[in-house]
């Protein structure tokens, strides 16, 4: 054969594509019959490609059968060559290899792989030539590989059969023998040529990791690819951008200085621009500063992390990671599986603690995706091996942006605010038990009923909180994926910190103590009903059980920034079950029990008027702090999400003179919308569908609110016209009494 002759012959038949026979038509006939369209998988995107494409140069490859590769050549003859031994790919040696026999008897190696990896093995073919063509074509982004060959004399065969078979047959250092008998059969090599493979962008890719960066998030690109094709990919998907300088540790600066002195210089170079001012270290960057990317290389990175002979390695990484934490982004190139997994290790233990997440799509991520603390795996044309080892999969890169900004931020809130509720409510629940036996000095009776201590949580109370975590939004998500910086408002643990776990906890505390109180006072001033009776302890319990009731189950309501009929039905619906099951529990004498101590408690509580303005003052008392709280935070130091969500009922306001919003393409509201819009012309009101009650509501109630009250239609209806109406009735009773 000629070296163009082998070259197509070496991609033909070096590989591990499988040719899929459907319809009981064998590669052959199918070939033979329709025009050569077979169907190629393997793992490998890059040689289903490099197959495919050599077909069009008409070298088709047919099948591997009994250990023969067919392949069809353009003069429509069928070519055999047996398939002697296979020298399969990894990511370390960044190369394969087969070796076969053609009809003629001539044993062939033919070998592919990364150009880092062939050059240093070829000894002969045009070197110069090829290796300035292989740069050329990966500075444009496009990933290269090169091919060599060599032939085999009857005689070296027989000792590379003898060297593999010992190898493999080893019972100890299996891999590592087998490698080293890989290094001494792969050398020597001839080189034939080089192949080029645009590897495109998945949709979407660079507006994906442009939200991302806005979020907060730093972005790291971690891959095995050649650092030229890698740079040009990192700049078609904006991580890098025109006006990033690019700063280089890699083994050529290396190899000039040492990298004592390389790493000296990086830090000089970034810590001379970000001066006093303090990057946001690993999560994000700033705008008003010079964006520097890394670019750093496998070789270099394990000269970073090799322990020195002092033992100072600890060295190196630190400034290695300083000078990452002031890069907006950074590109780890000719990176092995455990290197991967190294880098995601270093930056998870350094001293921000941050948490990270590793995505990838092929086999030589599952390492990194298993040490991230979320590891996503991208079902595709690399195969399921990611996705299989991973926390979560997804079909497409894209969906990462609404996973982490719309789905995750919404599921942070919903849990966030599942914890602190749990033991805000419950704190309401416990706290007056112990105030009612340390001053009651009733040390063996409870405050409840045992009914309603069995209850509570697990009826009365627990639907609402259910519903809420799992379907709340307190943004849309149109507007959490056209703002991705909202993100930054959930960072770095916001909703759980100390803080808001303490501010929930005397929240608790407060509602406990205004309950317990206001019932002891209630009852030191009025201990008889109408009719003359006396109120008991029972009573008593009742009554702060009620009030409690209440108030756990109207913040949530007024926590709720979604309603649905669900929710409606839910949390109006508990507080009546808890209404019917206390008329009921106190209003038949039931055969099963022995004794009942609630008998016609909860209604002689009714029949009397302070019972009914105490449980309703007590409520508003206890509901009132947090009101204010909030909304006084909201007008002061509102969050970029309360600002969202002030202006987007602004923008509903006003939508009849802005029209051309971008969530009404959505077709969620384009569907609503000519309703909304023909509403908004005769109330000049747009109300929205959910955004309920985010504490503006309330403002509007008192009457002191400058935005004009425009909630959802439904629920601040119901929650005002609820609110009035205790109002009105307390103001009544007091009236009466
Ligand atoms: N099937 C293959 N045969 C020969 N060489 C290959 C093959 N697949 C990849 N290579 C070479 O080995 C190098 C490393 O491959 P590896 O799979 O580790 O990373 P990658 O596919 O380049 O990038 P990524 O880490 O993003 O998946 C590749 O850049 C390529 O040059
Ligand atoms: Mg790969």
């Amino acid at each position: 054969f000629e070296r163009e002759e082998l070259f197509f012959r070496a991609l033909c038949l070096c590989h591990t594509v499988q040719v899929k026979e459907d319809d009981n038509i064998d590669g052959l006939k199918k070939a033979q019959l329709s025009g050569r369209s077979c169907v190629y998988i393997s793992s490998s995107p890059d040689e289903v490609a490099l197959v495919e494409g050599i077909q069009r140069l008409g070298y088709t490859y047919l099948r591997l059968k009994d250990n023969f590769m067919e392949i069809l050549n353009p003069k429509n003859d069928i070519e055999r060559f047996e398939l002697l031994e296979m020298l399969s790919f990894d990511s370390v040696r960044r190369r394969m290899s087969v070796i076969v026999r053609s009809v003629a008897g001539d044993i062939f190696l033919f070998c592919k792989g990364a150009d880092s990896s062939i050059f240093p093995r070829v000894t002969e073919g045009k070197i110069d030539q090829i290796r300035s063509r292989v740069e050329r074509n990966a500075v444009e982004g496009l990933r290269t590989l090169c091919v060599a060959y060599k032939k085999f004399t009857r005689k070296e065969y027989d000792s590379v059969c003898k060297l593999l078979q010992n190898a493999k047959l080893a019972l100890h250092d299996r891999e590592k023998k087998l490698a080293e008998a890989y290094e001494q059969i792969e050398k020597d090599l001839i080189l034939l040529g080089a192949t080029a493979v645009e590897d495109q962008l998945q949709e979407k890719a660079a507006d994906t990791i442009e939200a991302l960066q806005k979020a907060g998030i730093k972005v790291w690109v971690l891959t095995g690819d050649k650092m030229e094709t890698a740079a040009a990919t990192c700049y078609a998907c904006k991580l890098f951008r025109r006006n990033t300088q690019l700063l280089e540790l890699t083994t050529k600066k290396i190899e000039e200085q040492s990298l004592h002195d390389v790493l000296f210089d990086l830090s000089k170079t970034v810590l001379k621009h970000s001066g006093s001012l303090t990057r946001d270290n690993f999560s994000g960057l700033s705008t008003d500063m010079q964006d520097y990317g890394l670019i750093i290389d496998g070789a270099a990175l394990s000269l970073i992390m090799k322990p020195r002979e002092d033992g100072s390695s600890g060295n190196y990484r630190e400034r290695f990671l300083e000078i990452c934490r002031n890069c907006s982004a950074v590109l780890c190139c000719r990176m092995a599986p455990l290197q991967k997994a190294q880098i995601v290790k270093l930056i998870k233990l350094s001293k921000e603690h941050p948490i990270t997440l590793a995505i990838g799509d092929g086999a030589n991520d599952v390492s990194m995706i298993l040490e991230a603390h979320v590891g996503i795996g991208i079902t595709g044309k690399e195969g399921r091996q990611a996705a299989r080892n991973s926390d979560y999969a997804i079909p497409k890169f894209k969906h990462l942006k609404k996973m982490l900004l719309v789905h995750g931020h919404f599921y942070y809130v919903r849990i966030s605010e599942l914890v602190q509720y749990f033991f805000y409510k419950n704190v309401c629940f416990i706290f007056p038990q112990f105030l009612y036996q340390f001053f009651c000095g009733f040390s063996q009776q409870p405050l409840y009923d045992t009914a309603y201590l069995t209850l509570y949580n697990i009826s009365f109370t627990s639907l609402p909180i259910l519903l809420y975590s799992l379907m709340e939004q307190h943004v849309s998500t149109e507007m959490l994926k056209r703002e991705p910086s909202l993100y930054r408002d959930i960072t770095k643990n916001a909703l759980l910190r100390w803080r808001v776990f303490i501010y929930w906890t005397f929240l608790g505390l407060f509602d406990a103590v205004v309950f317990f109180f206001g019932a002891y006072f209630l009852f030191d001033n009025t201990t008889v009903t109408s009719n003359g009776q006396m109120f008991g302890n029972w009573t008593f319990g009742t009554l702060v059980f009620t009030v409690l009731v209440f108030t756990v189950t109207l913040k949530l309501a007024l926590d709720t920034h979604y309603w649905t009929w669900i929710n409606h039905f839910v949390i109006w619906g508990s507080l009546l079950f808890y209404i019917i099951f206390s008329l009921l529990w106190g209003g038949i004498i039931w055969p099963f029990l022995n004794y009942q101590r609630m008998y016609y408690v909860f209604m002689q509580m009714l029949s009397s008027g302070p019972a009914w303005l105490g449980i309703i003052l007590l409520i508003t008392v206890s509901l009132l702090p947090d009101v204010l709280k909030k909304v006084l935070c909201r007008q002061l130091w509102p969050t970029a999400t309360e600002r969202t969500q002030i202006m987007s009922r602004h923008c509903w306001d006003h939508i009849s003179e802005f029209t051309p919003l971008a969530s009404l393409k959505n077709p969620k509201y384009r569907s609503n919308s000519p309703a909304r819009r023909s509403n908004s012309h005769s109330k000049k009101r747009m109300f929205t569908h959910w955004r309920g009650n985010d504490y503006s509501i309330l403002p509007s109630i008192f009457g002191y609110s400058n935005n004009r009250c425009n909630s959802s239609k439904f629920s601040s209806c119901c929650v005002k016209t609820f609110v009035r109406l205790l109002l009105l009735l307390s103001l009544v009773i007091f009236c009466i009494t």
